[in-house]
This record gives structure tokens, C-alpha cells and sequence, in this order.
């Protein structure tokens, strides 16, 4: 358990974050040798870039803003020195590069460019992602954020990619605000730091891994990627029978990401894996003198966003909904519109004169739990068909049977004939909050009212 102070200290929380993240992490940075900030061009594919700032330095790596000299393009240099790098980061760096390459494209994801080696060290360049971390957006919108924009310029389409991920067999690992990066004038949202992702197909998750404040109670319990491996190699076990964990990790850690960036505050705060796991326990399931969660007491949240944030942070992950789910939950339907706005002026402003004959307000946007992911430029796309193979939006379906096709191909019902009887859940939700809130005719107004199980207190 954590001493009590400790615990108090959850009260202080992030919100006296310094805005300077960059500096904060500097401040703590080791004896890593100083990166090469004065510009000095030197041979090889390195000399493409011109290394402008440092943004991050740790013991194994640093982080630089560059340039790239062709194409003045801003990328963003991850170096890490080779005589640094044990066989199990030099791992870990290479599945970093291999889900950056497969998951170029995917909208939402950091973009990869390239890496490459030399003498000393290894090189990721990825594009620079717009806007600013969540972290430096809460803390300059003085230490919190308003629901409104939270679930508009982060939740929404945050869950929408992290589903998208999931679909793919990906579980990030790492979600917290420095890896989020929010650009709320155009609505992107940007994923950083796929370090510690992995493809749930190819292998089983069974280490801790991630930062301890956000790590959900199923990955705190488990043993290091060293322990795994001792296991494994001296001990004989198979991979597979060690106990594991799923994408459900993920949800946990975007309710702290909400949470955080709603109250300022970090909810748990823990010296270690076993500490923390008490300290879960404890400010959820501990009441205050008037019957509230310690971790509600004194928060002034709205009935939706408690709801979320009870749902996404169940201590057992059999009870915490999907990503996918989540896109359902009355936190994300009661601001969508504000969100479904945005889209529909960022679709205006994509679209080309020839375009003109369908206007951006035609109706096909699409609503938490629709049929529909994340396109290019944050714009909504139906699921299953991914941008990775086009920079120009793609057409939303138009008829409903396009759309009901959509929903049974990205699995949201098994049948057709489903899609009726789902009636009550989230569009009656939506009516009841003031309407139709801009989901026009032709839209999946009946496919994103799934079966609701989100109870609001
Ligand atoms: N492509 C990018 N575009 C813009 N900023 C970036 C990009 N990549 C990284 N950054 C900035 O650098 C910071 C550190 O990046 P990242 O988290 O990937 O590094 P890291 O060394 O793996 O960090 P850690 O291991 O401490 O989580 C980010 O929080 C962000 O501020």
C-alpha cells in the first residue's frame, strides 16, 4: 500500500504539471552523450536531416525535431545509442519499427518515414504530428479540460482508432497523455510511441509493460519481460502458459488518460506494481463519508463522464467494456454532434469543386458505434475499409443496406434482422438528449443503437 501522504498526493495530481514537458523530461534526463543539436552535417542518410531541438533524452535515446533537407519536411528523429541497447531493447526497438511499418497509414497513427543504422546508433524518423500532447494541452488549458472537448477533440476519435487497433490484433501498451498528440483546430489526433505494442495474434501478452500509472490491474500482476524470459528459458514453461492479458489493457488506460485530463489529477499514484494494485482497489471500491468512491469524492463530474470512467476502469477486464463498445457509451453520443460538426467542416474543406453536387452536410457521418472508423485527416470512413492505400477521403455508403452491410462486416451484428431489434439503446439516448443530433437521413441511425449496457448514475 501507499503511505497515506502518498496517497493524498493524488489530490495534487498533475495538475501543477509543469507546461514545459519537454524540459520536465530533460530535467531528468541521465548521462546520455548530448545529442547533435548544432546542426553539423555528417555522412550518410543522418546528414538528410537536420536536427533542430531536442525534445526527449534518456539513457538509450534521444528525441530531436529535424528537418528534412529535400523536402523541408518536419520529422521527428528517435535515436538510440547501439552500445546502449541490451539484445532485449534492441528487441524491443525492432518490434517498435515493425508495427511503425505496418501500420503506416492507418489514420491516427504516427506516421513512419524511415529508420536506418550507423556506427553508433539507430535512427527512426517518423513524420512530426500536428498540435501538441494531451498532456501539454491539459496543463496550458489551466490544468484540466472541459468535458465538451475532451470528447470531441480526444475521446471520439481516440476510441475510434484504439477499436481500429484492436480490430487489427494491436494492443498499444503505452496509452497516456504524453503519447497522445491532440490538434483540436483540425481534429486530428495523433498516437505516438508504439514501443511496447503488440500484435495479439503473433504472440502472447504476458509481461508488464507500460507506465505504472496507467497500467490496468491484469498487466500490474504480471511478471517482466526478463522474468518471461527466465521462465521460459530456464524453467522450461511455454509462453502459453503463463497467464495473459488482452486489449481490454488499453481501456483501462485511456479511463486514467480521461480522468487525468478531466480532473487535473492522476487517479492512482503507487511506489510499485504491488502498491499500485492496492491503491486501485482501494480509491475505487473505499467510499467517503457520504457513500462515494474515494476516487469520486469532491469531483465534479458529470452522470456520463462517472459512468465512463466506472465502465472503462473495472478492476476485472471481463466487465470493462471493448474500445469498440465504448464508442457507444452516453459520454461519446451526448457530444457527438459537436463532433459530427467538425467532421462535416473538415469534410467541407477537403472537398473538391467537383464535389460540390454532394454537400458535406449530406447526412453519411457517422456516430460512436457506427459502422464506420477513422479516415484520412481524422475524417470518418466506413470500418473495414481502411486509408492506408489512399490520401483522398473515402465515400461513405449511402443506403441503409450499405450501411447495415458495414456494420455485419465489422462484425457489429452477427444478422441483418439484429439491427431492428437494437431500437431502444443509443437512438433513443440521443433523442432524449434534444433530438436527432445530426445524423441525417440515410445514416446509420439504426445500426448505432446497439444493445445499451451503460447505466448512468
Ligand atoms: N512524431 C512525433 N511528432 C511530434 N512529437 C513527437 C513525435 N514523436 C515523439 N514526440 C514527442 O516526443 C515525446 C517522447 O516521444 P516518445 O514517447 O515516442 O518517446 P519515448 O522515449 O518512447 O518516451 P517514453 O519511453 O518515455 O514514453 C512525446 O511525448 C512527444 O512530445
Amino acid at each position: 500500500m501507499a503511505p497515506r501522504g502518498r496517497r493524498a498526493g493524488v489530490e495534487l495530481g498533475r495538475a501543477k504539471t509543469s507546461v514545459d514537458v519537454s524540459s520536465v523530461r530533460s530535467s531528468t534526463a541521465s548521462s546520455a552523450p548530448e545529442s547533435s543539436t548544432n546542426n553539423v552535417v555528417v555522412e550518410g542518410p543522418k546528414s538528410q536531416y537536420k536536427t533542430m531541438r531536442t525534445l526527449h533524452r534518456s539513457r538509450l535515446h534521444t528525441i530531436s525535431l529535424a528537418q528534412d533537407r529535400t523536402t523541408k519536411a518536419p520529422v521527428v528523429l528517435k535515436t538510440f545509442f547501439k552500445a546502449r541497447l541490451s539484445s532485449s531493447a534492441r528487441a524491443k526497438l525492432d518490434s517498435e519499427v515493425a508495427h511503425l511499418r505496418s501500420l503506416c497509414g492507418v489514420p491516427g497513427v504516427v506516421k513512419y518515414v524511415t529508420h536506418f543504422e550507423d556506427d553508433d546508433s539507430i535512427h527512426i524518423v517518423l513524420e512530426r504530428g500536428p498540435g501538441t500532447t494531451l498532456i501539454e494541452l491539459v496543463a496550458n488549458s489551466g490544468g484540466r479540460l472541459g468535458e465538451a472537448a475532451l470528447v470531441c477533440d480526444v475521446l471520439i476519435p481516440l476510441t475510434v482508432l484504439m477499436a481500429d487497433l484492436h480490430r487489427r490484433g494491436v494492443v498499444h501498451r503505452h496509452i497516456k497523455p504524453e503519447h497522445v498528440l491532440v490538434a483540436p483546430d483540425t481534429g486530428a489526433v495523433t498516437l505516438l510511441d508504439f514501443s511496447e505494442a503488440a500484435d495479439r495474434r503473433a504472440r502472447c501478452l504476458n509481461n508488464r509493460a507500460g507506465t505504472l500509472e496507467y497500467m490496468a490491474p491484469e498487466v500490474l500482476d504480471k511478471p517482466t519481460a526478463e522474468e518471461v524470459f527466465h521462465q521460459v528459458l530456464y524453467n522450461g514453461m511455454s509462453e502459453e502458459e503463463l497467464p495473459q492479458y488482452d486489449e481490454k489493457a488499453d481501456v483501462w488506460s485511456l479511463g486514467v488518460l480521461v480522468y487525468e485530463a478531466l480532473t487535473g489529477c492522476q487517479p492512482f499514484l503507487a511506489d510499485g506494481a504491488a502498491d499500485m494494485m492496492g491503491v486501485q482497489r482501494q480509491q475505487l471500491h473505499e467510499l467517503d463519508g457520504s457513500g462515494t468512491p474515494k476516487l469520486f469524492a469532491g469531483r465534479h463530474l458529470s452522470g456520463e463522464a462517472r459512468s465512463f470512467l466506472e465502465q472503462s476502469l473495472q478492476l476485472d477486464p471481463i466487465n470493462r467494456p471493448s474500445a469498440e463498445r465504448l464508442l457507444q457509451h452516453p459520454l461519446l453520443q451526448r457530444h457527438w454532434q459537436r463532433y459530427h460538426s467538425k467532421q462535416v467542416a473538415l469534410l467541407g474543406a477537403l472537398a473538391a469543386p467537383s464535389d460540390a453536387s454532394q454537400p458535406a452536410s449530406s447526412g453519411n457521418s457517422p456516430a460512436p458505434g457506427s459502422a464506420y472508423g477513422s479516415g484520412p485527416g481524422g475524417l470518418a470512413v466506413p470500418k473495414g475499409v481502411h486509408a492506408s492505400s489512399s490520401s483522398a477521403p473515402l465515400p461513405l455508403p449511402r443506403s441503409e443496406a450499405d450501411i447495415v452491410q458495414s456494420a455485419v462486416a465489422a462484425g457489429w451484428m452477427a444478422h441483418s434482422s439484429e439491427v431492428g431489434m437494437a431500437g431502444g439503446g443509443a437512438s433513443s439516448n440521443r433523442r432524449s438528449a434534444g433530438g436527432n443530433v445530426g445524423v441525417a437521413a440515410g445514416a446509420p441511425e439504426r445500426v448505432l443503437a446497439a444493445p445499451m449496457q451503460f447505466a448512468v448514475r
